[in-house]
């Protein structure tokens, strides 16, 4: 188990961090890092279940580089709906920092880092089951664990020091807080069933693609990507604990998340990099065009051949691939994009994809990068204005978080953010699961039904669902 923690370990800088509380006449951010002995970041996740429900977050990139915990929310940052919602959380969090004392490693992942995300649409008007959310939302944990790819660990406790309060007390209860969530034995989860899944309206669905075809067909549009959704009761409210822990299993080579809003949760195992950034080094991925993987090697290599040499899939990707190296050349002082889309095969389904690297320019935040990113063609369309309004008005929806930038940023603009598809949202005794596809002039309305059909299985199967 972890280290025990020295009691003092810190403690002279957190008395700092309050002096300048008091010399400032404001709340002053310490923000400690210690390295303490491997801890499984599920258990960790559990631990705080009891004490930190509806404030935990759950991040683990698909490289196996970086996995983030946080339990706690010791200061929450939400979007309003007056400004630019990037911009809003950059500034708020720059300001956060301002005066802020460190203690302990400083190395990328741990010390000040935020996690959440932002809506897919901040136009469009909320459905009740979003209501814990707004358009960017975004939680510092009080503690959080980081695993580095070397399986090193790390704890980062974040204080916020203010005018007026008892620096020991405060540091007695850190200390007691930090001991459970380490020696805490665990309940039996004990978990919801599920009672029925409803696919909401799949038939209305079909009807819509075959229009939006039309209207592909005839307006200046190439490419529009519509979602439905599938319905999951359970008998008593569902704990992301279990499904984090089966997604974790099931999908290896996908970005796993949640992220805890009150009584919701929204959670996924993405395969699709929106953008990493890390010093000046910029990674991002165009993911678009599907087929189902085979049965035997010869068949899942057969569909994969086909695959690269289809057509409609092809001008699906390429839109991405266009879009996405445009976005990129705007920040960037280089940007390479291989010529040709290569196979990324994960347990359900086989996707185009075309790996994207660049250089940052100078002083630009990773929160400027999803500004100039999302939507991207592979959850938006092609123009992307034109797009979101067909998306808007043919939907039938809100997507909240769905097919949306999620991940976590740093103080120094450093960061990593997935396109949280394969998802859904844990709320009350229900699970609200999601999946789009890219709808161009020559897509065939079934055949796309099949598509998001297999893009739900990894969700159904976390969450125990079951359609025919
Ligand atoms: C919209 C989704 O996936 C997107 C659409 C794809 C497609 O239509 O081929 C492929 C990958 C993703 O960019 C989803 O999974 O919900
Ligand atoms: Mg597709």
């Amino acid at each position: 188990m972890v280290r025990i923690i020295q009691q003092s370990h810190g403690y002279a800088a957190f008395e700092h961090a309050f002096e300048k509380a008091y010399q400032f006449k404001r709340d002053v951010l310490f923000s400690m890092v210690i390295p303490i002995d491997p801890v499984d970041p599920l258990q960790f996740y559990e631990a705080g279940y009891q004490m930190f429900q509806g404030e935990r977050s759950f991040w683990q990139d698909r490289d196996g580089e970086l996995a983030l915990i946080g339990v706690g929310n010791a200061q929450t940052f939400t979007s309003n709906p007056l400004n630019d919602r990037f911009t809003t959380i950059q500034q708020q969090w720059s300001q956060f920092l301002e005066h802020a004392v460190y203690f302990g490693v400083q190395k990328i992942g741990t010390g000040p880092i935020i996690m959440g995300g932002f809506s897919f649409d901040p136009r469009q008007e909320a459905e009740l089951e979003w209501s814990n959310f707004s358009d960017g939302y975004f939680q510092l944990p009080s503690y959080m664990l980081t695993i580095d790819q070397y399986g090193a660990a790390f704890l980062t406790t974040n204080i916020i020091c203010s005018e007026g309060d008892h620096a020991k007390t405060i540091w007695a209860r850190i200390q007691a807080n930090k001991e459970l969530l380490f020696t805490r034995l665990q309940d039996h989860i004990k978990d919801a069933n599920v009672v029925q899944t409803i696919e909401v309206n799949p038939e209305r669905w079909k009807n819509t693609i075959g229009f939006v075809v039309k209207r592909l067909q005839k307006e200046e549009m190439e490419k529009v990507v519509l979602a439905r959704k599938i319905k999951v009761e359970f008998d008593g409210k569902k704990r992301s604990d279990t499904v984090l822990e089966r997604l974790r299993d099931d999908q290896p080579d996908s970005f796993i998340f949640s992220l805890e809003v009150l009584d919701s949760c929204f959670i996924g195992a993405t395969p699709e990099r929106l953008v990493k950034k890390e010093n000046e080094s910029i990674l991002s991925t165009c993911l678009a065009g599907s087929i189902q993987r085979g049965n035997t090697t010869e068949e899942d290599n057969r569909l994969g051949q086909l695959l690269l040499h289809d057509e409609k899939n092809l001008h699906e990707h390429q839109l991405v691939v266009n879009m996405i190296k445009s976005s990129l050349t705007d920040l960037c002082e280089v940007v390479h994009v291989p010529s040709q889309p290569a196979l990324m095969k994960i347990r359900d389904i086989q996707h185009l994809y075309t790996p994207v690297k660049g250089i940052a320019s100078k002083g630009i935040s990773i929160l400027d990068y999803v500004r100039n990113l999302h939507p991207t063609p592979a959850l938006g369309g092609t123009p992307t204005h034109l797009a979101m309004d067909v998306i808007r008005e043919e939907e039938g929806m809100n997507r909240g978080f769905y097919a949306a930038p999620v991940g976590w940023l740093d103080a120094q603009g450093n960061g990593e953010f997935a396109v949280a598809i394969r998802s859904g949202l844990l709320h009350d005794h229900h699970a609200y699961l999601y999946a789009g596809c890219g709808v161009v002039a020559d897509s065939d309305p079934e055949s796309e039904y099949q598509e998001t059909t297999i893009k739900f299985r990894p969700m159904l199967r976390a969450v125990g669902g079951t359609i025919k």
